[in-house]
């Protein structure tokens, strides 16, 4: 099992369609990536909690963890960097309050849903996120090959 990560996607009507917020990562773990909002759960800290805290801190994003629409899991393995494997819970909102900005951490934007940023994202995304943005709730399987970079295995655990 690997570490505990939680991601929340905003949703809302823009003049061209559904768009979703993802932001470029400045620093750290997929540097330059587009990426969901979140990261690591803390101890003492439910899936939705964290997701709170997360978007908070990276783009002052203020949620309710009770209005979050749970949106499935992503096993994410590195066999070649196990240290990096990590069991994530998605949720999506459509409810926030805040002024949604840049931190140190990551230039949030929004995206029109079926037009996702995929050459900017990690490669497994395309797989999964597509799916997540349309409301089917899933679970998914991400094996990465030894380049940490292409996806070797996606399977679909549940859907
Ligand atoms: N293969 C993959 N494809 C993808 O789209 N997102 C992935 C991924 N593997 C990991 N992630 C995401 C999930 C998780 O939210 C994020 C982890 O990022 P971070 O390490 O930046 O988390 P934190 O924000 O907790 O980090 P710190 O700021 O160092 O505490 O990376």
């Amino acid at each position: 099992m690997g570490a505990p990560v939680a991601l929340c996607f905003l949703l809302r009507e823009g003049p061209l369609g559904r768009e979703v917020l993802l932001g470029r990562k400045k620093r750290g773990f997929g540097l330059g990536k587009v990426v969901g909002l979140g990261g690591h759960i803390e101890p003492g800290e439910t899936p939705a909690e964290a997701a709170v805290r997360e978007l908070a801190e990276e783009a002052g994003v203020v949620l309710d963890a009770a209005l979050l629409t749970p949106a499935g899991s992503v096993d994410f393995r590195f066999p070649a960097r196990p240290a990096w494997d990590m069991e994530c819970t998605m949720f999506t909102s459509t409810v926030w309050t805040g002024e949604i900005g840049e931190t140190e951490e990551i230039a949030p934007a929004w995206y029109p849903v079926d037009r996702l940023p995929v050459e900017h994202m990690w490669q497994d995304a395309d797989h999964w996120l597509p799916v997540v943005l349309s409301g089917t709730v899933g679970d998914f399987y991400v094996e990465m090959a030894e380049d940490n970079e292409t996806v070797a295995r996606f399977v679909v655990l549940g859907q």
